[in-house]
C-alpha cells in the first residue's frame, strides 16, 4: 500500500561536531529513502544541517551563536546541503536517471497564513504526483525564532499534519526516548510506546542534545505531540543500518513509537487548532469537558463557568478546564458578553434570554481537541 511518509533528519545525524556535511550519512539516508520511493511510497524529507554544513565554509571555527552569523552559515550551508542530496539521489530511480528532488523553505509564520500554506501544499502535492522528493528546511534567513528554538522537529510535525501523512519519522542519534539522557545515565531505560504524553514523559526528555543539534529530546516530544494531535503517529529513533527505515515504518524500528487514535485534521481545523491567535478563553466544567473530549459533543452554555478576553462570533477561543489545562480551541458563536450572560444556563433558559443563531457556544465541527 502506498503511504505518505515524512522523514526528519537532524543535524547530529548528518554532520560532525567540527562542522561540514557527512557525505556518507547523506548517501545512506538517501539510499533508505530511495528504497521507500521504489516501493511506491511518497516520501517528504525534512532536513536540518544547513548551519552545521555552512559554518566551516564561511570560516567560523565552531557553530556560531549570534543570529546573523547562524543565518549567514545557513545561507551557505543550505546550498551545500541541497547539492549533496541532489548528487546522492541522482544514482537511484527506475531508469537510473535518478530521483528528482526539490527544495522547499518554510517558516512558522507561513503556516499561520492560510493562502501561503495552501500554496505550499499545492506545490508539495504536485511534486509528489511527479514522483519528486520534496526536501524541506526552515527558511533560516528570515526566521530568527527557528534559530533560537530549533523548530525543525516542530516543522516536521507541521508538515506531517499539512500533508496528512501516515507516518512521521523523527530520526536522531539515539534509538528513542529513554527515562533519562542515555549519554549521561547508563541505567536509563528505553520507552518503546507512548500513548499519551504525560508530565512524566516530558520530564524524561532533556533539553539540548549534541553540540551540533539544538532542540534535544524535548523538542522532539513536543513535535510528536503536535503530530499526534493532527492524527499522525510519530517515531523517534535511529536509522543506522540498511533496511532500518523500512523497519521503522513497519513498527519494528529502533526507537519509540507515539501512537494516536485521532484522525487527520482538515486544513481549516489545523489552522484553528495550531496556527490561529485565540482572542479569549472559556473555562468549562467537568461535564462539558467529557462531552467535548470523550463524546464528541458541542460546547453548550450550561457547561461554561467563566470567560476571559474580548471576542466576537467567528473568533477562535481557547477552552480550558477548571484546573486551567488547555483542552482545545474552537470558533465561537457568541460574543464575550453573551457567553458571560448565558454561562451555566440550560438551553431553554438561554433561548429565553438572548437571541443567537446557534445555541452551541462552540459547535463540534468548529472544535479542535488539543489534548493527547
Ligand atoms: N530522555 C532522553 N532520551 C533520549 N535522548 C535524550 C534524552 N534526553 C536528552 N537526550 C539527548 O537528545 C539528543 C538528540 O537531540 P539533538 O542533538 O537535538 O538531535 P538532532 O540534531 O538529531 O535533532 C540525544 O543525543 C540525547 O543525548
Ligand atoms: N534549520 C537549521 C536547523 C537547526 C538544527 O540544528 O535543528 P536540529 O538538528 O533538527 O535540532 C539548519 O538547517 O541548520
Amino acid at each position: 500500500m502506498t503511504e505518505r511518509i515524512i522523514v526528519k533528519i537532524g543535524s547530529s545525524s548528518l554532520t560532525s561536531d567540527e562542522g561540514g556535511l557527512n557525505r556518507e550519512r547523506i548517501a545512506f539516508f538517501s539510499h533508505e529513502i530511495a528504497g521507500l520511493h521504489r516501493a511506491g511510497h511518497q516520501v517528504l524529507l525534512v532536513t536540518s544541517g544547513a548551519v552545521a554544513a555552512g559554518f566551516r565554509r564561511i570560516g567560523y571555527q565552531s557553530r556560531p551563536k549570534l543570529i546573523h552569523e547562524k543565518q549567514a552559515a545557513a545561507a551557505v550551508g543550505q546550498a551545500l546541503l541541497m547539492q549533496a542530496y541532489q548528487e546522492a539521489f541522482a544514482s537511484y530511480g527506475p531508469d537510473k536517471g535518478g530521483i528528482g528532488v526539490a527544495q522547499i523553505l518554510l517558516t512558522r509564520a507561513d503556516f499561520s497564513n492560510r493562502k501561503r500554506i495552501s500554496n505550499a501544499l499545492m506545490t508539495i502535492e504536485e511534486l509528489l504526483q511527479q514522483r519528486i522528493v520534496p526536501i524541506i528546511n526552515e527558511n533560516d534567513t528570515v526566521s530568527t525564532d527557528e534559530l533560537k528554538f530549533s523548530d525543525n522537529d516542530m516543522l516536521s510535525a507541521l508538515v506531517a499534519n499539512l500533508a496528512k501523512a501516515k507516518h512521521l519519522l523523527i530520526l536522531t542519534d539515539t534509538d528513542g526516548l529513554y527515562t533519562d539522557d542515555p549519554r549521561f545515565n547508563p541505567d536509563a531505560k528505553r520507552i518503546d510506546r507512548v500513548e499519551q504524553i504525560s508530565e512524566e514523559i516530558m520530564r524524561f526528555a532533556g533539553d539540548s542534545g549534541s553540540s551540533v543539534g539544538t532542540g534535544g529530546m524535548r523538542s522532539k516530544i513536543e513535535a510528536a505531540r503536535m503530530a499526534m494531535r493532527g492524527g499522525v503517529p510519530a517515531f523517534i529513533g535511529r536509522v543506522q543500518e540498511p533496511g532500518d527505515m523500512a523497519l521503522a515504518i513497519e513498527g519494528t524500528g529502533k526507537g519509540t513509537y507515539f501512537d494516536t487514535s485521532l484522525h487527520n485534521l482538515p486544513m481549516k481545523k489545523q489552522w484553528v487548532g495550531f496556527h490561529s491567535q485565540p482572542k479569549g478563553k472559556i473555562v468549562i466544567d467537568d461535564g462539558a469537558e467529557s462531552a467535548l473530549l470523550q463524546r464528541g459533543k458541542s460546547l453548550l452554555p450550561v457547561g461554561v463557568r467563566a470567560i476571559e478576553g474580548d471576542f466576537h462570533p467567528g473568533d477562535v477561543v481557547e477552552v480550558v478546564n477548571l484546573q486551567q489545562q488547555t483542552l482545545g480551541r474552537g470558533v465561537v458563536n457568541y460574543s464575550a458578553w453573551e457567553v458571560q450572560a448565558v454561562a451555566g444556563l440550560s438551553t431553554s433558559e438561554v433561548r429565553r434570554r438572548v437571541e443567537v443563531n446557534r445555541i452551541e457556544v462552540i459547535h463540534r465541527d468548529e472544535w479542535v481537541s488539543l489534548k493527547v
